[in-house]
């Protein structure tokens, strides 16, 4: 068998599933291969990672390529705090503005889309660039940021009092529609799952156990974000208390509301199953 290649985006969202594996508390046969969300999405379609965190959104693109590992995704329930819409004006006011997109995310983005679509009301256009809030406020009227560059921006925010509006989606998602935001999913390549199905199922209970470890071990880890980021402790240690994990019956009929939303606006041309790895029936 080939060696496992194992996707692991580089914010602290997925410091959690893989602080037992970075810190060798928990074995892993194979290799991480960090970087941000859509570069790990498109190393996955290419046959070059086995399993990754995938943006949701390109699960519901790719259904028929891979599954999805039970327990585990990344979620919210309301607020996240890593997933950052900056303005300079409120956002019931941007009709007819640009707007830039990070171009790390891809779930964030039609997130983004679909709120001003169907709960603003409000026309703009989306417009992907790299990373860089300032830059990003010069070409535009807004940003969308996520994981540690939204994180790091909200503090440059504040430290420097920025005159700037900021948008927490997955609380506007909360409000919008009553539900949790699911923004990633554990996903491993059809074949691969299919031909080592052993190897499938070990490394589901591994990662699910790693995180287990992770959580288990809040106060170390929120250390290791320190070193890593530089965020303060405060707001780390609400972030590993506000961010989710899991994916059982509220993750899945969340997720499955934020794609019908998706197909409502054209941005996916089906209605999605989920089929995950382990389980006979497809949800709906
Ligand atoms: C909560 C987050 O979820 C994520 C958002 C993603 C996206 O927008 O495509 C993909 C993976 C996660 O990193 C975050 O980035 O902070």
């Amino acid at each position: 068998m080939t060696r496992l290649r194992l996707g692991q985006i580089e914010y602290l969202n997925c410091l959690p599933v893989y602080y037992a594996l970075e810190e060798g508390l928990l074995p892993l046969d194979g290799e991480l291969v960090k970087g941000p969300p859509t570069r790990l999405n498109r190393m996955f379609f290419e046959g070059d990672l086995h399993c990754t965190p995938l943006s949701s959104i390109e699960y519901a693109r790719h259904a028929g390529d891979c599954f999805i590992l039970p327990r585990l995704s990344i979620t919210s329930d309301g607020r996240v705090a890593s997933v950052l819409f900056f303005s300079h004006l409120p956002v019931t006011e941007l009709e007819g503005k640009r707007v830039c997109v990070t171009t790390a995310s891809a779930t964030s983005v039609v997130l983004l889309r679909i709120l001003f679509e169907h709960y603003y009301h409000v026309e703009v256009e989306l417009y992907p660039v790299k990373a860089d809030l300032k830059a990003m406020l010069e070409i535009g009227d807004g940003a969308l940021l996520i994981g540690d560059d939204a994180m790091l921006a909200h503090q440059q925010v504040i430290g420097e009092g920025m005159p700037v509006f900021i948008t927490d989606l997955g609380q506007v998602w909360k409000d919008f529609t009553g539900e949790k935001m699911v923004y990633a999913l554990w996903v491993i390549r059809r074949e691969f799952a299919e031909a080592h199905p052993g190897e499938t199922t070990a490394l589901a209970e591994l990662l699910y156990h790693s995180r287990e470890i992770g959580m288990g071990n809040l106060p170390a880890l929120i250390k290791k974000a320190h070193r890593r980021t530089g965020l303060p402790l405060p707001v780390l240690e609400d972030y590993f208390h506000i961010i989710r994990y899991d994916f059982d019956g509220d993750y899945r009929r969340a997720l499955l509301t934020f794609y019908d939303y998706a197909y409502k606006s054209g941005i996916i041309e089906e209605r999605v199953r989920l089929s995950v790895w382990g389980e006979d029936k497809c949800q709906r």
